[in-house]
């Protein structure tokens, strides 16, 4: 589904990617970790086809994402979960699902946003599959927070697509809703078969929703493995580096994503680069 080769990216003289390799199955939920700054939205970037690689193969679904594409062509592979959802407030739920499917239908139907019976029944059932097909009709703004991620979650499925990527898609919620919205993401794709890589700040989400977890520091990957063989020395690893001048801040967000009681790495707790 996603096949990554020796990925390497950066921005004038910031290397951010590191020659990545990382293959991802149908159905597969893929979990990623690192510190803020470690490059996990970069290489997101790059497989929804929003940052162009610098070097390596990268390939979505058959489809080779280091040549160029348009947005329609890519958003029939590739579908986003955002962290605040992007939902346009004032449209019914149901009309916000439907701009998924804008991808699908040819340019004139997309403007006057004409949508067959077909795109309405299925946007009817990626509705039913979150929980929320009671609340079609409903204006978006009238929803809470984790119920708008659901509707994003709904909206992303209804592109059809073969990977769903979701970019901290649960950091502005409580525990109980983000575990909610994390349930239906992975019910949803596992059913359908949909890749799935999903950044998270949470190590204890990544335990309990991943079905395999990749550990980013500074570019690379250090570690790539089932939540049961994340340990400690796996947690060093993909926590020890703080990257310059994060200080603190980096180190405290690591050490709060940690299970309470659990490891505590020494380096990251020390200040790096200045606070
Ligand atoms: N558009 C951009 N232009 C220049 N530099 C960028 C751009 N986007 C990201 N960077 C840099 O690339 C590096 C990696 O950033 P990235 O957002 O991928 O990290 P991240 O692991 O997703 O962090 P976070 O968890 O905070 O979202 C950082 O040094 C960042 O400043």
């Amino acid at each position: 589904m996603i096949h990554i080769r020796n990925l390497r990216k950066s921005y004038g003289d910031n290397h951010v990617l590191h020659g990545i390799d990382l293959d991802v199955r149908p159905g597969e939920f893929l979990v990623m970790l690192g510190l803020s700054g470690a490059g996990k939205s970069t290489l997101l970037r790059c497989i929804n086809g929003l940052n162009r690689p610098d070097g390596g193969t990268l390939e979505v679904g058959g489809m080779d994402l280091m040549q160029r594409h348009s947005r329609r062509e890519l958003s029939r592979q590739v579908a986003m979960v955002f962290q605040h959802h992007n939902l346009v407030p004032r449209l019914s739920v149901r009309k916000n699902v439907l701009t998924g499917r804008l991808g699908q239908v040819g340019t004139l139907a997309s403007v006057l946003q004409f949508f067959r019976q077909g795109d309405l029944a299925l946007a009817e059932q990626c509705l039913e599959r979150v929980g929320l097909a009671h609340k079609a009709g409903a204006r978006t703004e009238a929803l809470s927070g984790g119920q708008m991620q659901r509707v994003g979650i709904a909206r992303a499925l209804a592109q059809q697509p073969q990977v769903i990527l979701a970019d901290e898609p649960v950091a502005s919620l409580d525990p109980k809703t983000a575990r909610s919205v994390l349930q239906y993401l992975r019910e949803a794709t596992r059913e359908m078969g949909i890749a799935v890589v999903c950044n998270l700040h949470q190590v204890e989400y990544a335990r309990e929703f991943g079905d395999r977890i990749v550990g980013l520091a500074q570019g690379r990957m250090v570690f790539d493995g089932k939540p049961a063989d994340l340990d400690d020395t796996a947690l060093d690893a993909i926590y020890h580096h703080a990257p310059p001048g994060a200080g603190l801040a980096a180190a405290n967000a690591a050490r709060s994503t940690l299970l309470p009681g659990s490891w505590l790495p020494v380096s990251v707790a020390t200040p790096v680069g200045g606070a």
